[in-house]
């Protein structure tokens, strides 16, 4: 990740003129005779700078993008610190708040330098941002934030100082940029949600993520859920986020899968919101009918940063995706002018391979209301981690809803409205309403006496609607069975 040049230093020839210089005995008497002392040692000093420190600096050259794919997390580390260390020194600097964030980033402009201190060495760093056509491809996939002006520029970051303080600088000091970088993140973090688009409008080929503040309100607490499945969840996500030892130890990706099943309404997108608020992880919704090829999927992919959560919803239906067999045959049969179809395999090899091991802490995410419809390739064990079901609206995800919505805490709801609240028990369980319609009916008035009513119509008219339903189905299958 970083690139080693060895300044070239000063021609040879000035070089050994000036050591015999130092080195000759008549020249140093001469010295002595003609200078004071103090003239003597600035003198030396100008020497020592001219030549000698210029022969022992080495230079660190930290590129935005080193293998012309992924980014480098020294330079986003990096770029994070530079904003602490800005100094009097300084006399240009960007400054810019595109996503309505409380905090202004404060970035250096290009060829500003500053000098930096760790354990008492010296350390000059330098922004560089050079135009460059090529890299215009991964300028489009990045969040609004870490693109720069024109587009296409290569950025980097040139750290120098003396050779000797290698080690000390690659095995101490950048660790502890890094580290520095992570807390500063952790601390000012406002959570953003990434969707598909943006670049279109800017005119130019391709897709490319846009940012917002993610500002959900869901959490663990606000979800109407089982109190153990909440509760697996949780453990599976400390579990995921403590393991980094683990991951590296069996070789694997720090990445985990999971799959969200069951009807519309039952809350989904809000436990992605609960998990990404719990974790303080970006979110990255990818609408796969918006991604025509195999290729837009690998630089989107690719530019989605560290402590992530990758959703995919709606995966039965967004696409049609052909499955491994048709999407080989297709592609054999189409001349090379074609475009490439965005292929279900092509998704599975980037989140298993490449994607997956060139970041760490990645989360993906998966929703459906038709679990029986995925492809058996995206359920085979392995794939997705863990698959939740989220369904029908139980007695306990009720009273989350009530304290939620109305504010009353489940002791009140047995002191004040025991009566409903047994009406309700027995009607929620076999009327397949869902949280969204509860929530729905909990909207409608302030009186909690006037909704909790509301609620319990609600439920008997969507009973009775569920046993007809039932009953007819139950006649259409003994007609069919004659
Ligand atoms: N389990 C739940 N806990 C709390 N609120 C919920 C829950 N399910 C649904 N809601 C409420 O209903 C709204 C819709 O839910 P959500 O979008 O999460 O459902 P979904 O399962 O993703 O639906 P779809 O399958 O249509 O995408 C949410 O904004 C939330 O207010
Ligand atoms: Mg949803």
């Amino acid at each position: 990740m970083i690139s080693v040049t060895e300044m070239m230093g000063s021609p040879a020839s000035l070089f050994s003129a000036y050591a015999s210089i130092m080195a000759s005995t008549m020249f140093r008497s001469i010295l002595n005779d003609l200078l004071p002392k103090p003239v003597r040692s600035f003198l030396v000093n100008v020497f020592h700078y001219l030549f000698k420190c210029k022969t022992n600096k080495l230079t660190l050259v930290i590129d935005e993008f080193p293998n012309g794919l992924a980014r480098n997390q020294i330079f986003d580390a990096v770029e994070v610190y530079m904003s602490t260390r800005i100094g009097p020194n300084v006399d240009r600097l960007k400054i810019d708040n595109c996503s309505n964030e409380k905090r202004i980033n404060i970035r250096l402009e290009k060829n500003e330098k500053l000098t930096d201190s760790y354990q008492g060495i010296e350390l000059d760093w330098k922004f560089l941002s050079v135009e460059q056509e090529s890299n215009r491809r991964h300028q489009r996939n990045l969040p609004p934030w870490q693109a720069s002006d024109d587009g296409n520029a290569r950025r980097s970051f040139e750290l120098k100082f003396e050779k000797r303080h290698k080690e000390t600088i690659l095995t101490s000091y950048m660790p502890f940029i890094q580290g520095r970088a992570k807390e500063l993140k952790k601390k000012e973090r406002v959570l953003k949600m990434y969707t598909l688009g943006g670049l279109r409008s800017r005119g130019s080929y391709g897709v490319s993520w846009d940012a917002i503040n993610l500002d959900h309100p869901s959490t663990f607490a606000t979800l109407a859920m089982e109190a153990e499945q909440k509760t697996a969840v949780m453990a599976d996500l400390d579990r995921f986020l403590s393991r980094k030892e683990f991951y590296k130890r069996v070789g694997r990706a720090w990445k985990r899968g999971y799959l969200l099943y069951g009807p519309p309404g039952t809350g989904k997108s809000s436990l992605v919101a609960a998990m990404a608020n719990y974790l303080k992880f970006d979110v990255y919704d990818l609408q796969l009918s918006n991604v025509a090829a195999d290729s837009d999927l690998r630089d989107l992919l690719l530019g989605i940063g560290n402590q992530s959560i990758l959703v995919i919803e709606d995966i039965d239906c967004s696409i049609d995706l052909p499955d491994r067999l048709r999407a080989g045959e297709e592609s054999s049969r189409k001349n090379s002018n074609t475009r490439p179809l965005l292929t279900l395999s092509g998704i599975l090899n980037f989140i298993d391979g490449l994607w997956s091991t060139c970041g760490d802490q990645r989360v993906i995410i998966f929703t459906t209301n038709h679990v029986e419809k995925l492809d058996p390739a995206l359920l085979r064990p392995g794939r997705m981690d863990m698959h939740i079901h989220m369904s029908y609206c139980s007695f306990h995800g009720f009273k989350i809803l009530a304290e939620n919505y109305l504010g009353i805490s489940e002791a009140d709801l047995v002191r004040c409205h025991a009566g409903v609240l047994a009406e309700i028990e027995s009607l929620i369980a076999g009327s397949e309403v869902t949280p969204a319609e509860v929530a729905e009916e909990f909207m409608k008035s302030e009186d909690p006496h006037v909704t909790l009513d509301g609620l319990v119509k609600f439920l008997s008219n969507r009973k009775t609607k569920t046993k007809k339903t039932e009953e007819n189905g139950g006649m259409v299958r003994a007609e069919r069975g004659k």
